[in-house]
């Protein structure tokens, strides 16, 4: 049995078009759900997203879109359920390695998600058959694109399932206005060494036009 979740206004934000159009195919009809793109960055998508937050009153705000899945931990075409979000490179360097915003004693590089959404999200998810991983999706200002950076944090957020560009940001903007937010996001490429040609964005899409039909069932 899935927890019914109360009838609640939700907000989809996407970096690009093709992904908002991927989660519209999913959704149909859209009832409560808006689906709007907010650029690709975490600041354009903090930004917009706080314009929209501010322009209406909304229950949920959901980041969707593709990501960069680490090795070992979801593959092309999984759908990662963020646990949290994390802004994995804001922060400082050091002779002795990385000191996190948080280490640094100016705020924090996480934000929660709301618990009872994603597991409901869950079980749908996978009671329809996806290939669902949960845990800890980075949020980046540059694509990794060497063995050595993806390592590095791996070691260093050992939970990540995957890299993408926005999350932070977009969950900035939703906990200024004390509302839940998630991130949902499907795998195009493994996060590593960069090859753009082998970047897999039509199953990517596919995948989240899967998961947002799923989406519906939960805030129907
Ligand atoms: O070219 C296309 O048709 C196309 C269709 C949909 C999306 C794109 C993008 O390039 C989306 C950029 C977006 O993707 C996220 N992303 C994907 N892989 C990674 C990664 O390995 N590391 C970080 N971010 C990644 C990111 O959030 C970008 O905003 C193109």
């Amino acid at each position: 049995m899935v927890e019914e979740i109360d009838k609640q206004k939700v907000l989809i934000v996407t970096s690009v078009e093709a992904e908002k159009e991927a989660v519209l195919r999913g959704l149909g009809d859209t009832g409560d759900i808006e689906v709007h793109v907010v650029g690709v960055g975490v600041v354009t998508a903090a930004v917009n997203t706080a314009f929209l937050l501010a322009s209406k009153k909304y229950d949920v705000v959901i980041n969707m879109g593709i990501a960069g899945g680490f090795n070992g931990k979801a593959n092309v075409e999984t759908v990662v359920i963020a646990d949290e979000l994390v802004a994995a490179d804001l922060g400082a360097e050091s002779k002795d390695g990385f000191l996190s915003l948080d280490e640094l004693k100016l705020g924090s590089v996480l934000i929660p998600v709301d618990d009872r959404l994603t597991t409901s999200i869950k079980k749908i998810l996978v009671e329809n058959g996806a290939e669902v991983a949960t845990g800890a999706v980075l949020t980046l200002s540059t694509v990794t694109g060497t063995a050595e950076t993806a390592d590095r944090l791996q070691k260093r957020y050992p939970n990540a399932m995957a890299e993408a560009m926005e999350g932070y940001g977009v969950g900035v903007a939703a906990k200024q206005m004390n509302i839940p937010i998630m991130e949902i996001r499907t795998i195009s490429n493994m996060v590593g060494p960069r090859d753009r040609s082998a970047w897999k964005i039509k199953e990517a899409l596919v995948a989240l036009e899967r998961a947002s039909a799923g989406l519906k069932e939960v805030f129907k």
